[in-house]
C-alpha cells in the first residue's frame, strides 16, 4: 500500500514506518517536528514537514491507500495545564485530516489511541467494553477522535481501527524514545543509569498496590508496530474497531526500577515524591479481542523492553 504516516518523525511513528518499509509498503511521513526530529524519519520514506491541518496538500497528490495517524500531543501533565492545545492539535487537527482524506478518497486509517481514554476504571484487566471516563484532556481528546472515526465509518464508509496502547517502551532498528522533556518512566530510569541524572523521581508510594507504587502494562514498541501492520490489512470499510494493546501483565514502578538495575548493572538511586496528578493506580490491558480477531499477541517481556531502550539510549549519547 501507499501509506501516509503522520507523526512519523516521532518515537512510535518511526518504528512503524520502519516495519512498513520492511513489509514492502511505500511511505510518506508528514510531521511538523514539534516533538519529533527529522533524523528519526527512516531512510526509504519520503519526508514532508507540515502540520496535519495541511495534510490535504500531500493527500491531494493522489494514490494513497491509507493513513496511519500518530501525530498528536501526548503529555498528560501538559494537557491538564494547557487543554486548549490538545483540543486544537489532537481533535481539530484530526478533523482536518479526516476531511482531507475524504476529499482525496483515502478510505482507510489506523489511529493511535491510548489507555488514558479509560481513566480510573477499577477493571483489571481493562477490556474495550470498559467505559471510557478519561480524567485528563489528553485522554478526552483521544476519545473524541474515536467518536469522530465511528461517525466517519458509519456515514462515509471509512475503514478505521483505533489502537489503544498501554505503556510503550523499547527500541527497534535504531529508533527509540527521545522526548524533551522526558516524562516516561523507563527512559527516565535509564537516564540515571547513563549518568544523565542523579536519581529517578518515583511518584507515589501510597497506592493501593502490593508495594505501594503504581502498576502499568509495558509493551515493546516492535510488538506494537506489528499490531499496526495487522490492523492496516484488516480495517474493513464502514467499520470502526477498537483494540487494546498491552501484554496483560502489570509491573509496579518499583519492579521496573529493579529490572532496570539488573539490565544495566547500575544502582539507580530513587527520590520519592507524592503522586503525580492524573495518574491512575493500576492500568493493565486485556488484548483478548485483537488476539481473537487478528492473531496478535505481545511477545517481548519487560527485561527485553528495558534492554532495548538501554541500547538505544547508549547509542544516542
Ligand atoms: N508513547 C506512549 O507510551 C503512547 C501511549 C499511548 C498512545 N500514544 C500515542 O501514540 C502516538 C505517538 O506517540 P509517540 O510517543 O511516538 O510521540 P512523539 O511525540 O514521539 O511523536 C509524535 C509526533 O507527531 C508530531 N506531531 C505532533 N503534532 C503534529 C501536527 N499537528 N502535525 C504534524 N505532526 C505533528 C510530532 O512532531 C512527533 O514527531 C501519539 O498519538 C500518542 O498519543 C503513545
Ligand atoms: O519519572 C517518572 C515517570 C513516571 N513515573 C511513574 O511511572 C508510571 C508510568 O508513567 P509514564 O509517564 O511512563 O506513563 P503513563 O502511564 O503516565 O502514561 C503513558 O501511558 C498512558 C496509557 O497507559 C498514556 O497513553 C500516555 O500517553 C503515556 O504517556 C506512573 O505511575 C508514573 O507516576 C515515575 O514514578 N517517575
Amino acid at each position: 500500500m501507499k501509506v501516509l504516516v503522520t507523526g512519523g518523525a516521532g518515537y512510535i511513528g518511526s518504528v512503524v514506518t520502519t516495519q512498513l518499509l520492511e513489509a514492502g509498503h511505500t511511505v510518506t511521513v508528514l510531521d511538523n517536528l514539534t516533538t519529533g526530529v527529522a533524523a528519526a524519519v527512516p531512510e526509504g520514506a519520503r519526508f514532508v514537514q507540515a502540520d496535519i491541518k495541511q495534510a490535504g496538500g500531500v493527500l491531494g497528490e493522489g494514490g494513497y491507500d491509507a493513513v496511519m495517524h500518530f501525530a498528536a500531543k501526548s503529555q498528560v501533565g501538559e494537557s491538564m495545564t494547557r487543554p486548549e492545545l490538545y483540543w486544537d492539535n489532537n481533535v481539530a487537527g484530526t478533523l482536518a485530516l479526516l476531511e482531507a482524506m475524504r476529499a482525496a478518497e483515502v478510505r482507510r486509517i489506523v489511529f493511535s489511541s491510548t489507555a488514558a481514554t479509560y481513566g480510573v476504571t477499577g477493571d483489571e484487566p481493562i477490556t474495550e467494553d470498559t467505559p471510557t471516563v478519561p480524567i485528563n484532556p489528553y485522554g478526552q481528546s483521544k476519545v473524541a477522535v474515536d467518536y469522530a472515526l465511528q461517525g466517519e465509518a458509519a456515514a462515509h464508509g471509512l475503514a478505521a481501527i483505533s489502537l489503544r496502547y498501554f505503556n510503550v517502551g523499547g527500541s527497534y532498528a535504531g529508533f527509540g524514545e527521545r522526548h524533551d522533556p522526558e516524562t516516561h518512566l523507563i527512559p527516565n530510569v535509564l537516564r540515571v543509569a547513563a549518568g544523565l541524572a542523579p536519581s529517578v523521581t518515583l511518584y507515589g508510594t501510597d497506592y493501593p498496590t502490593p508495594d505501594g507504587t503504581a502498576i502499568r502494562d509495558y509493551l515493546h514498541v516492535a510488538d506494537l508496530a506489528e499490531a499496526h501492520l495487522l490492523a492496516l490489512a484488516a480495517a474493513a470499510p464502514g467499520t470502526h474497531r477498537i483494540y487494546n494493546l498491552g501484554s496483560g501483565t502489570g509491573y509496579s514502578v518499583n519492579e521496573v526500577i529493579t529490572t532496570a538495575r539488573q539490565v544495566t548493572g547500575h544502582s539507580i538511586p530513587v527520590t520519592t515524591l507524592p503522586r503525580r496528578a492524573g495518574d491512575p493506580p493500576v492500568l493493565v490491558a486485556s488484548s483478548a479481542r485483537i488476539t481473537a480477531d487478528l492473531g496478535w499477541k505481545a511477545h517481548r517481556p519487560l527485561p527485553e523492553i528495558i534492554d532495548d531502550a538501554w541500547t538505544f539510549l547508549q547509542s544516542a549519547l
